[in-house]
C-alpha cells in the first residue's frame, strides 16, 4: 500500500500496490502492520457500506466526540465521490482547515480518517457506494456535526447536493470551534 500524507497532519491518501497476473491482479486493501509502521490507528470495531443510488447525495460531516471518537478507512466500491474531512483537533497547525480527495471504484483509492476529524462525502455518480471501517462503535448519542456549507469551514465541494438529510441539512453553524 502506498501512503501519502495530506496536508492535515495524520490524514493520509492511500493507494494499493497490485501485484498483476493473467487473471488481473492481487492487492491489500488493508493491512495492520503496515498502518502501525506509520503510528496509525489500525483497530476496526465497525465496518459500514453506503449506498447512494443518486449523483449529488450528500452525507456528513459527522464526528463522534470524546470517549468515542473514531479513525474511518474510506474507499469507494461503485461509482465515484468526494471525500471531505476537517481537523477537528484543538492543538492542531491545521485547525478546521477542510481536505478533498476523489476516491472512485476505478482509482481504488482510499482515505484515513484520524480521530477529531469531521467526514463526509459528495457523491460524482449514480449508484455509488462507500465501503468503510471504523475504530469505534456507533455511539448516536456522541454524534456532532457540521454543515457543509457553514461559512465557518468554507469546505470547497465539486459541486452542490441534490440529496441531503433534513438531519445534514440543519446542523448549527459554529461561530466558534467545536469541542470534540
Ligand atoms: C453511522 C451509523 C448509522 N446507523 C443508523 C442510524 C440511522 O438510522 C441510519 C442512517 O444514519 P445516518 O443518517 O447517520 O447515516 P450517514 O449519514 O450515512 O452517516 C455516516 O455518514 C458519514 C459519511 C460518516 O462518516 C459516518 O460514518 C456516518 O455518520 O443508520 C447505524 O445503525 N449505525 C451506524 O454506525
Amino acid at each position: 500500500m502506498h501512503f501519502t500524507e495530506t496536508p492535515l497532519h495524520g490524514a493520509f491518501v492511500i493507494d494499493i500496490d497490485p501485484i498483476a497476473d493473467d487473471r488481473g491482479f492481487f492487492s491489500r486493501a488493508f493491512c495492520a502492520d503496515e498502518f502501525g509502521e506509520l503510528g496509525l490507528d489500525g483497530d476496526v470495531l465497525q465496518a459500514n457500506l453506503s449506498w447512494n443510488p443518486s449523483r449529488g447525495t450528500l452525507r456528513g460531516m459527522h464526528y463522534q466526540i470524546e470517549p468515542y471518537q473514531e479513525t474511518k478507512f474510506v474507499r469507494c466500491t461503485r461509482g465515484a465521490l468526494y471525500d471531505v474531512i476537517v481537523d477537528l483537533r484543538p492543538d492542531s497547525a491545521t485547525y478546521r482547515q477542510s481536505f478533498g480527495v476523489e476516491l472512485t471504484a476505478d482509482n481504488r483509492r482510499a482515505l484515513f480518517v484520524p480521530r477529531d476529524f469531521a467526514h463526509g462525502f459528495i457523491t460524482l455518480s449514480d449508484n455509488t457506494e462507500a465501503f468503510y471501517m471504523v475504530s469505534q462503535r456507533y455511539r448516536p448519542g456522541s454524534e456532532r456535526g457540521i454543515r457543509w456549507n457553514d461559512p465557518f469551514f468554507s469546505i470547497q465541494w465539486p459541486q452542490e447536493p441534490r440529496v441531503i438529510s433534513d438531519k445534514d441539512a440543519s446542523w448549527s453553524e459554529y461561530t466558534e470551534l467545536p469541542k470534540c
